[in-house]
C-alpha cells in the first residue's frame, strides 16, 4: 500500500505526519517502529496522525519511535495546526486540536499565506504525584532528593498530559544522556515510565535545556518538556510566574507563560518535505 506523508520538524523534533482524514492506518505502533527508523525508514522523532473530530477542528494521535503512544506533543501540535491551515482543511487563524491531554486551543501566526509560529493554551501543569504519576507521595514533588541509578538527584515532577521529571544541574552539556536518560525513562519510582528534563539556569526566566523522551531517546527539542521545566523552575524559584520564559533547546528557543489558569507555549514549525512510501 502506498501511503502519502508530511515530514515536519519544530525546534527539530521531527515527526512523520500522516493525514487520516484520507489514510486509515490500523497498527499505529508498528508503523511508528518502522518509519522512525532512520536508516531503514523515513526518519524521525516518531509519527503523528491527524484525523477527524467530533469535537474539535481535527484529532491528533502521536506515537514514539518505539511505537508508544504519548498522550500530548507540544512540538508537534503546532506542525499539526500549520498542517491544517497550509493544505486548507481548516482555513482558520485560531483553531482547536483534540488530543489525548483534552482539547488544546492554538493561535497561528501567519506570513506569506503560510503558518511560520504558534501559540498554544497547553492547559494547566498537573503537580499531583498520582497524576504524574510518580511513586512518592506529598502534594506535589519539588526538589525531592531520590537515587536514579548510583547518583543522588533532586527532582521535580509536572505533567502536562504527559509525564515529566525536572533535575536543574550545571553543565549539562557535559552530560552523558545516552546514559543517564534510560535510568530516569525506566526507573520504578515512573510506573508510565517520564520524559527527562536537565536545565541550567542562565539567569533569570531564561533556560537551557537538554531532554531525553520516554520512547523516543534524546531529542533536539520538546515542547510539553519545555512547559514541564519552566513550571518546574517557577516552583524552584529560578522563574516568575506570568511572564514570559525563554527556554533554549538544542533545536531552538521556545517561549513559555506560567499563569495559574494555564501554561502559554509559543513557538515555529515547519515543513520539511512530503512523499510517499510503500508500507
Ligand atoms: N516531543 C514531544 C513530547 C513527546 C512525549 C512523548 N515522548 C511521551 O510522553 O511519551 C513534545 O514536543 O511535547
Amino acid at each position: 500500500m502506498e501511503l502519502k506523508f508530511t515530514k515536519m520538524q519544530g525546534l527539530g523534533n521531527d515527526y512523520i505526519y500522516i493525514n487520516c482524514f484520507e489514510a486509515e492506518i490500523n497498527s499505529p505502533e508498528a508503523l511508528a517502529i518502522k518509519l522512525s527508523d532512520r536508516h531503514f525508514g523515513i526518519g524521525g522523532d516518531g509519527i503523528v496522525l491527524i484525523l477527524p473530530s467530533n469535537v474539535a477542528d481535527a484529532k491528533m494521535r502521536m506515537f514514539n519511535i518505539d511505537g508508544s503512544e504519548g498522550k500530548m506533543c507540544g512540538n508537534a501540535i503546532r506542525c499539526v495546526a500549520k498542517y491544517l491551515y497550509d493544505y486548507n482543511i481548516v482555513a482558520k487563524e485560531e483553531l482547536t486540536v483534540e488530543t489525548l491531554s483534552g482539547i488544546k486551543t492554538l493561535s497561528l501566526y501567519i506570513e506569506n499565506g503560510a503558518v511560520e509560529n504558534v501559540m498554544v493554551d497547553m492547559g494547566k501543569a498537573e503537580l499531583l504525584p498520582e497524576k504524574i504519576p510518580v511513586l512518592l507521595s506529598g502534594e506535589g514533588i519539588i526538589a525531592e532528593p531520590v537515587t536514579i541509578g548510583t547518583e543522588n538527584y533532586e527532582i521535580t515532577c509536572v505533567s502536562m498530559g504527559n509525564p515529566h521529571c525536572v533535575v536543574f544541574k550545571d553543565h549539562i552539556d557535559d552530560l552523558d544522556l545516552p546514559k543517564l536518560g534510560p535510568l530516569f525513562e525506566n526507573s520504578p519510582l515512573f510506573p508510565d515510565r517520564i520524559n527527562t528534563e536537565f536545565i541550567e539556569v542562565v539567569e533569570r526566566n531564561v533556560l537551557k535545556m537538554r531532554v531525553w523522551e520516554r520512547g523516543s531517546g534524546e531529542t533536539l527539542a520538546c515542547g510539553t518538556g519545555a512547559c514541564a521545566s519552566a513550571v518546574a523552575a517557577v516552583l524552584n524559584g529560578y522563574c516568575e510566574k506570568n511572564v514570559d520564559i525563554q527556554v533554549h533547546l538544542l533545536g531552538g528557543m521556545l517561549t513559555i507563560r506560567y499563569t495559574d489558569d494555564t501554561v502559554w507555549m509559543t513557538g515555529g514549525c515547519a515543513k520539511v518535505f512530503e512523499g510517499t512510501i510503500n508500507i
